[in-house]
């Protein structure tokens, strides 16, 4: 290694070619099947009666056909994540000395104060604050969406905590940062270094009274807000900006001695942006055009960390490898942000609803990094600011004064900050000219008539698009040792509303007229094209997923056959297909260090999802677009409950969650197991094995992976089970559906 390099990348070329074999070998094993349907289609419109024929009707094959097809369509836009994956390491222990270092702020997004307990998203703060990079290059920027007086409050002990919490950690080089997840680790017994254990009985001691601290607010207000008068003022009222710093602190009698080594603290500010019922107020990508605009006059750094507010610093090092990138002048004005992955503290062995995207990681993005860089997920990724104001790639900027302010708004300061964004030392402001300046901007007119929210920060996967389009590049870093873990959804529920929104927030992206696979632009190679509409259209499978699941165990029941005879030829390219794909899937989960189990559960809970959250998301996003309906962005809960952990931990599923998400899913189990004792009745008595094989294996197939819902139907009888109710509900359902199949099949 050069002495001076920055950072180095690697393409995985046996990988690369395994996996464009595979593309292809698949795509000429489908060619047979495209065939066989299209001479069906041929010889029935022709009045061929060829020996199928007669029993075929023409609806269950096409609409299998058409899945069949849907599903090709979805599987070869899916390869490009396959084509070239990319793995990069940087070397931190190269980058300049720390006066050269560019500056960081670090954005923190809170919403709601009962979902997303108030030490949790501090323990994200401080964690954030600890990072090894220099104090005065470092802020942090809390934005709370629920504006609660519990968080502001909190920072105030945060702060105080911290002045303890970070000469600690570069004391001792402490990991993990967290402070939470670093006390729950009683690191104390397996250390014999009587200074550490001295420094650790005082910070356990500090820590304590900081929760304490933090709890006895939440006590005294009641620990459980009075929701309704809550939401009303956090629906309602004026930006609150606040500088947390020491003056601040000692106002408060309460706090308990600050700053005892009187060390540099990383700039710390509070915002709560206005909010007014006659404004929209974008939810998570609204706060952070905020934050980003309040940053941009108070330090004005030209990266920004972007984190959930469960999303702590792990390890202390994402900074300084991020700035791998950004300081190297070969490459620095054309990256727009690096990513970091998506992990998790709470993902038990089975993960049974796959919360931890456990093919993303390790396959999903490097394969993109392979291909002009990431796409943006939102949390976890250090971004520069000039490729969010929208500056041209190439060109230096724009001068025209009156052409900015339509741009950026009416905000002189701001204005001014643009081209101060790379001076490394921009001194943080707090006088109260800068801070007024940011509750203005804070503001919800702030945006109007400018391109705030039109072309600035969109949520997640647009924007990427939009800078990608541009382009931009980025840059996937997965170092070894997690640098960021959130909490995972644990039950499914969440799991399903989760993904209700992601699939109406892609498919956002993915029914405009920017769908990339129509939305051409120079910057964009056709291979990220083709990543940019997998990502944006994925949540359409649910099409192909419902018929795969419903049609075909419909047509099995009664003996009508969707796929050629065993002895036919045509036979092997469906068998083919089918096992190649399913060793794939089964080689990925082996490759990503998962089991047999690890398959099966994917496999399930892409069904399971496809048959509810990626419909309800479809018609969410498609009600949106006609104005029938707002989108909303419920997010997720991050507080930890035992009962709901504990079903998680053991492997088993919650399915506590409402019926509109538990019927499509048990009825498509009850069809199948009914088909399937039917079909495989009808095949003994008239002999028809031959037929009917590939129907019978494939419902066989859908009982194995639905045995986990089965068993919460039938054997188990604890409260997060599958309720008698919903059961019959879908018997009912089944019932309806199968009446229906028998008036379009068979009694045409
Ligand atoms: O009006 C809102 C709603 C949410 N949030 C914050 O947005 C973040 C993400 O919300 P969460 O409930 O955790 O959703 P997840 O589905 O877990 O988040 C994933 O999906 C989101 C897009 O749906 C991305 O923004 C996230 O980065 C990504 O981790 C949290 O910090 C919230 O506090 C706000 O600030 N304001
Ligand atoms: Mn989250």
């Amino acid at each position: 290694m050069e002495k001076s390099k920055l950072h180095g990348w690697h393409v995985h070329k046996v990988r690369a070619f395994l996996n464009r074999s595979y593309t292809l070998l698949h795509i000429l094993s489908t060619a047979p099947i495209f065939y066989l349907r299209a001479a069906y289609f041929y010889d029935h419109t022709n009045n061929n009666t060829g020996d199928i024929y007669n029993v075929v009707p023409l609806l269950p094959w096409l609409m299998v056909f058409v899945g069949e097809v849907i599903f090709f369509f979805s599987w070869i836009l899916k390869q490009s994540y396959y084509w070239r994956p990319l793995t990069r390491t940087a070397y931190p222990e190269n980058l300049p000395v720390d006066e050269q270092l560019p500056k960081i702020d670090v954005f923190v997004c809170t919403v709601d104060p009962n979902k997303e307990p108030t030490l949790d998203v501090m323990n994200t703060v401080i964690s954030a604050m600890s990072l090894d990079y220099p104090a005065d290059k470092l802020s942090v920027y809390v934005s709370d969406d629920g504006a609660a007086a519990v968080t502001l409050d909190a920072m105030k002990h945060a702060w105080v905590f911290a002045t303890w919490w970070l000469p600690f950690c570069k004391r001792h080089n402490i990991l993990p940062i967290s402070p939470k997840a670093f006390f729950q680790q009683h690191l104390q017994q397996q250390s014999h270094n009587t200074h550490f254990i001295q420094d650790y009985k005082l910070l356990t001691e500090k820590y304590e009274e900081y929760e304490d601290r933090v709890r006895s607010w939440k006590e005294r207000r009641g620990d459980k807000y009075d929701s309704k008068a809550n939401k009303r003022s956090a629906q309602d009222h004026s930006p609150i900006i606040q500088v947390i710093n020491e003056s601040f602190v000692r106002d408060d009698d309460n706090a308990a001695t600050t700053n005892p080594e009187n060390i540099k603290m990383p700039f710390l500010v509070y915002v709560a942006r206005e909010k007014r019922h006659s404004h929209h107020h974008h939810f998570k990508a609204g706060a952070l055009n905020v934050l980003q605009r309040v940053s941009s006059i108070l330090s004005n750094a030209p990266y920004i960390l972007v984190l959930d507010c469960d999303m702590y610093c792990n390890d202390s090092n994402s900074a300084r490898q991020a700035m791998c990138f950004y300081v190297d002048p070969e490459i620095n004005r054309s990256i727009a942000w690096v990513q970091y992955p998506q992990k998790f503290h709470n993902i038990n062995e089975q993960d049974v609803y796959d919360s931890q995207m456990r093919a993303s990681w390790p396959i999903i993005y490097p394969g993109t990094d392979g291909i002009q860089g990431p796409i943006l997920s939102g949390t976890n990724f250090y971004i520069n600011r000039k490729a969010l104001y929208g500056f041209n790639i190439s060109a230096a900027g724009n001068d025209n004064i009156d052409e900015l302010r339509h741009t950026f708004g009416s905000s002189n300061l701001l204005i001014k900050s643009l081209t101060q964004i790379n001076e490394p030392n921009y001194p943080s402001k707090f006088s109260s000219d800068y801070l007024q300046e940011a509750e203005f901007l804070a503001t919800c007119v702030y945006e109007e008539d400018t391109q705030w929210g039109k072309k600035a920060m969109v949520e997640d996967v647009m924007t990427g698009f939009i800078l990608h389009s541009q382009g931009w590049k980025s840059v996937y870093l997965n170092p070894p040792r997690p640098q960021f873990l959130g909490s995972a959804t644990m039950n499914l529920n969440e799991a399903f509303i989760q993904y209700c929104r992601w699939s109406a927030g892609l498919l956002q992206l993915g029914l405009s007229k920017y769908c990339p696979l129509f939305h051409t632009s120079p910057g964009m190679p056709i291979l990220q094209r083709l990543i940019y509409s997998w990502a944006a259209l994925f949540p359409l499978d649910f099409l192909p997923i419902s018929c795969f699941a419903i049609i075909q165990p419909l047509c099995f029941f009664y003996g009508i056959p969707l796929y050629p005879k065993v002895s036919d030829p045509f036979f092997i390219p469906f068998a083919f297909v089918f096992i190649s794909s399913q060793l794939k899937h089964l080689c990925e989960a082996f490759f990503c260090g998962g089991s047999v189990n690890a398959w099966l559960n994917e496999q399930r809970i892409v069904v399971i999802k496809g048959l509810t959250s990626y419909v309800y998301g479809t018609l969410d996003c498609v009600m949106g677009k006609l104005g029938i309906r707002e989108t909303s962005f419920m997010p997720t809960n991050k507080a930890r409950d035992d009962d709901t952990s504990t079903w998680y931990l053991n492997g088993k599923y919650d399915f506590r969650t409402s019926n509109m998400f538990l019927v499509p899913i048990v009825t498509a189990v009850i069809l199948n197991l009914s088909s399937f004792v039917v079909g495989v009745a009808r095949a003994i008595v008239s002999q028809s094995w031959d037929t009917l094989f590939a129907q019978a294996f494939f419902s066989f197939y859908m009982l194995i992976i639905s045995l986990p819902v089965i068993e919460g139907m039938l054997l188990r009888k604890d409260k997060a089970c599958i309720p008698l109710q919903t059961t019959l509900k879908s018997i009912l359902l089944s019932c309806f559906v199968l009446s229906l199949g028998y008036l379009i099949l068979v009694r045409r």
